[in-house]
């Protein structure tokens, strides 16, 4: 065939023919384009066109025999063979350079001798990253005019480099090298070790076709082989693709890693880190099963506590291409990760780095490391891009998978929480029930609510653990009510952000924290405060202590739903607190409106006699002026007078001539209740407050609110009592008995007695404070027999009344009787007049009155008696001498009609109490 070739007509037709042959031998390589065929046909007809016929006969056999091969190392065994029966070479090193990974491939082939004395031949292949090789090899490629070199020259030229000192030791003294290239492509280099006789003979046409078929050769095995990796490639991503859509977890997705990508990548480990919740920083999160093993970061649960930030992931921010960052030189930058340091400790020298991103968002890097530098292929960065994408699918289904699990988690201990608070109506029960789920859920030990005033900008302690916090109950009742100050800087730092926030306690704001917290805040506990907005006005503060803001930070989800449910309690709190206040307050109005109407009742009974006040008298007018005048204001009146005298009407006109006059006028009998009960009759008492106090029960003062007070009898008050009496009135604020807090009550006081009030101030049994107090407006009565002018007018008034109620016909006084009434003494002054009257009338008989019928034993009037006698007496043993005259002449009797309290004028209990007080006994009155 090849002689039709050399013997057909012209060069061009010569050139076709050896073109189809060739084609024949190129036909099974089908993967090969056009345009390659063409550049790889050319390269090899101007090769074969200048050898010679025996030359060409040669090439064209080894062309068949490299058709046949299947990879590289089969074509390089081929031309190994073909090469020693041509030339005479001592061995053969075929250099391929990889542009890929700049890199170089060495083929050595030397004939060795076995122990047995056999030739055979021995292969040596190695990967180099030798970069100093490069201009040698470019060097030792451009250089080729003659092909042959000598040796020992580049050992002397090039003594660092080893590669010609391991030629010179194998005895290869001379090499002639040839470029091997397609298409302008340096694909490597073909060195013959020639031995130094057979260098002259050299036939340089023969090698030159020889290497272009090997050129072409390589460059199509090459081909080959990236189309092959590149379809097992894609099989593999496929698979890789369907496997990791089932990973669910991290541990598995670690495994999936160490089995399928480890392998494949030609890492050592791979690390892939996630942002955190801050959405800045990002950390490691899950690490292959053999990084595990070898680093001690086994939990990576708690991602925001391994933070790997820095400029590496910034870079790798930026790009969607991998990144390689040498290992070492990272070391030497200022700021040296964690990561770098360990992996540096584990011998690694390359880290990879690429983006996990979804869209433009990137979420996370994966990082690679490797024990070698420069292995990295175009290819291998490809690969990882293409995993990365199915990284990127799995870790973001993790994470969304981990973030519904712990929604979930979050919302069941939310609802855990929920149902524990919601019931609750109570402030103490509460803070209990905080108590508890705060250190369940987040280990919170002491906490306090502080509600903010937004008015008085001051805040009170609203809730905290009492039982906990080491004080007495009453302290802490005392706590809860105080305004404190919270200190400014920290409330608006606080109620700014709706996030947790840490802030410094300062000297000022540890009185804000209740019991052990004081002490706590000084440790190196965190303080912590949460706002909580309740209802649309109000604001409270959480405060608690905490060892790690971070891990709050962590759960600040969780908290903020917590406080928006305290905000809800809180409210429903407070609305419940308002009710029970103003159920308190409508009990209260309900007691006082029942006291009120039993005390209407007796009052209609009373006011019916108090109607009217009789008097022609001049000093009547007087007295009668003197009402007018001080009737109108708020003054305290103090009316002085005997017994029956009209005191408590004249304190009547008085209030029912005031302002007050719609409210009550309530009337307290100083000498008619024990001294025991008279404090309790006055302030009042809360329920429990002593023995028998089975219920609260309101006082005098608080029942005669925005009305008058009447002290009768106020002569005879305890003195104990009169201290408590006068702070009433100057504070105009009283206090219960058995009660914590102060009310406020706006009374009139009108005091009245029959004591000489100055007299008992002298002698020690009236404090002289709260007579002054008392005495700023007093109204001095006279007695009956002082004033006997208004005895016929009192009687006609009385005689009136009792005709009327009793239904007798009786309009008028005789003279005899009204002659003995006007000489009467009336030691039981108006009172006893009445009372007489009234007896009278239902003894007689007709239309007149006849007939009075005055004391048989009178007791003689204080007119009869002579002023030596007076000085003689104290007003006690005055009061005393009468009382016993009275019930002599009753024999005893003290109530009914005709009885001494009757005569007297007084209520028998008054009476009572006065015979009590003065001493008197049974055996007095024989
Ligand atoms: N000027 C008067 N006109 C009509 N009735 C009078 C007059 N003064 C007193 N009375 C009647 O005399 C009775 C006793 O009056 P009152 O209770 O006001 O006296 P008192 O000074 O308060 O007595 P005591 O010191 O014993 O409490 C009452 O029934 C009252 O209506």
């Amino acid at each position: 065939m090849l002689n039709s070739i050399k013997h057909a007509g012209t060069e061009e037709v010569r050139y076709r023919a050896l073109s189809d042959m060739l084609n024949e031998h190129l036909i099974s390589m089908e993967s090969l384009s056009e345009k390659f065929k063409d550049a790889i046909l050319t390269h090899l007809l101007s090769a074969t066109l200048h050898a010679n016929d025996d030359e060409k006969a040669i090439l064209l056999n080894l062309s068949s025999e490299v058709a046949a091969s299947r990879n590289s190392e089969d074509l390089l065994e081929a031309v190994h063979a073909k090469l020693a029966s041509f030339f005479d070479i001592e061995g053969l090193t075929i250099i391929l350079h990889s542009a890929e990974n700049d890199s170089y491939q060495f083929h050595e082939y030397e004939k060795e001798r076995t122990p047995a004395g056999d030739i055979q031949l021995k292969v040596n292949r190695r990967h180099e990253h030798n970069l100093q090789l490069r201009p040698v090899i470019n060097e030792m490629a451009d250089a080729l005019t003659d092909l042959s070199f000598d040796t020992a020259e580049f050992v002397e030229r090039y003594p660092e480099v080893d590669l010609f000192k391991s030629w010179e030791a194998k005895g290869w003294q001379n090499f002639a090298a040839v470029t091997l290239k397609v298409s302008g492509e340096t694909l490597g280099h073909l060195i013959l070790h020639m031995f130094p006789h057979a260098v002259a003979s050299l036939r340089i046409n023969l090698l030159r076709g020889i290497s272009a078929q090997l050129s072409v050769a390589l460059s199509n095995i090459k081909m080959v082989e990236e189309t092959m990796r590149r379809r097992n490639e894609m099989e593999l991503l496929l698979a890789i693709n369907i496997d990791i859509a089932s990973v669910r977890g991290t541990d598995e997705l670690a495994r999936f890693i160490k089995d399928k990508f480890k392998q494949l990548l030609g890492c050592s480990h791979t690390m892939i880190a996630v942002r955190n919740n801050d959405g800045l920083t990002y950390s490691a999160f899950l690490l292959d099963e053999d990084a595990r093993a070898k680093t001690h970061l086994s939990n990576l649960s708690a991602r925001d506590s391994n933070k790997i930030n820095g400029p590496v992931l910034n870079q790798a921010r930026q790009t969607s291409i991998p990144l390689l960052f040498d290992l070492d030189e990272l070391a030497l930058q200022e700021y040296q990760p964690l990561y770098v340091k360990i992996n540096r400790q584990l011998q690694q020298k390359t880290l990879l780095v690429i983006r996990l991103a979804k869209g433009e968002e990137v979420f996370g890097f994966w990082l690679i490391y490797f024990k070698d530098r420069d292995i990295i292929t175009t290819g291998k960065l490809q690969l990882i891009q293409s995993l990365s994408l199915q990284l990127c699918i799995s870790v973001a289904n993790i994470l969304a998978n981990q973030e519904i699990k712990s929604r979930e988690e979050e919302k069941g201990r939310l609802l855990k929480f929920s149902s524990a608070i919601a019931p609750v109506r109570d402030h103490k029960l509460l803070a209990k029930i905080l108590k508890v789920q705060f250190q369940e859920l987040f280990g919170i030990e002491d906490y306090v609510i502080h509600l903010f005033d937004r008015e008085s900008q001051k805040c009170m302690p609203f809730l905290y653990d009492a039982s906990q916090a080491g004080a007495e109950p009453d302290e802490l009742a005392d706590n809860l009510n105080t305004l404190m100050t919270f200190p400014e800087s920290i409330l608006d730092l606080i109620t700014e952000i709706d996030s947790p926030v840490l802030y410094e306690v300062n000297d000022s704001c540890l009185t804000l924290l209740p019991g052990p917290m004081t002490a706590d805040a000084q440790s190196d506990n965190t303080r912590i405060g949460m706002f909580i907005q309740i209802g649309s006005e109000g604001i409270a503060v959480l405060s608690f202590l905490h060892p790690d803001f971070r891990q709050v930070k962590q759960q600040e989800v969780l908290l903020k739903s917590i406080c928006s449910q305290l905000s809800i309690a809180i409210s429903n709190i407070l609305a419940n607190e308002k009710v029970n206040q103003q159920l308190i307050e409508i009990d209260r109005y309900k007691h006082q409106l029942e006291e009120e109407t039993i005390y209407l009742k007796e009052e209609i009974e009373v006011n019916q006699n108090y109607a009217e006040i009789i008097g022609e008298s001049q000093v009547m007018q007087k007295t009668f002026r003197m009402v007018t005048q001080v009737a109108s204001s708020d003054s305290t009146v103090l009316i002085l007078g005997e017994t029956g005298t009209g005191k408590e009407l004249i304190a009547r006109a008085i209030h029912n001539n005031s302002p007050r006059k719609n409210k009550l006028m309530v009337k307290v009998n100083c000498a008619a209740l024990p001294a025991n009960l008279i404090e309790s009759e006055l302030f009042g008492h809360e329920k429990g407050s002593f023995t028998g106090a089975t219920e609260r029960r309101l006082g005098k003062f608080e029942l005669a609110n925005n009305g008058t007070l009447f002290l009768d009898e106020i002569g005879e008050m305890p003195l104990e009592l009169q201290v408590k009496l006068l702070r009433a009135l100057q504070e105009k604020e009283i206090e219960r008995v058995g009660g914590r807090g102060t009310i406020k009550v706006d009374v009139r006081i009108i005091a009245a007695t029959n004591r000489d009030l100055e007299k008992e101030v002298d002698e020690g049994r009236f404090r002289s404070d709260l007579y002054y107090r008392l005495n700023i407006f007093p109204i001095e009565l006279s007695a009956l027999r002082d004033r006997k002018e208004d005895i016929p007018i009192l009687a006609t008034h009385f005689i009136h009344r009792y005709a009327k109620k009793t239904g007798r016909q009786i309009t008028t006084l005789g003279s005899k009787a009204l002659q003995e009434m006007v000489h009467y003494s009336w030691p039981g002054n108006i009172r006893e007049l009445e009372h007489l009257i009234e007896r009278s009338i239902l003894l007689s008989t007709g239309p007149m009155l006849k007939n009075i019928h005055l004391p048989t034993n009178k007791p003689k009037g204080t007119a009869a008696t002579s002023a030596g006698e007076i000085a003689l007496k104290t007003i006690d043993e005055n009061e005393c001498d009468h009382i016993l005259k009275i019930l002599k002449y009753c024999q005893g009797r003290i109530s009914g009609p005709g009885g001494a309290a009757d005569i007297l004028g007084v209520p028998p209990s008054t009476l009572n109490s006065k015979i009590k007080r003065l001493g008197i006994k049974k055996e007095h009155l024989i």
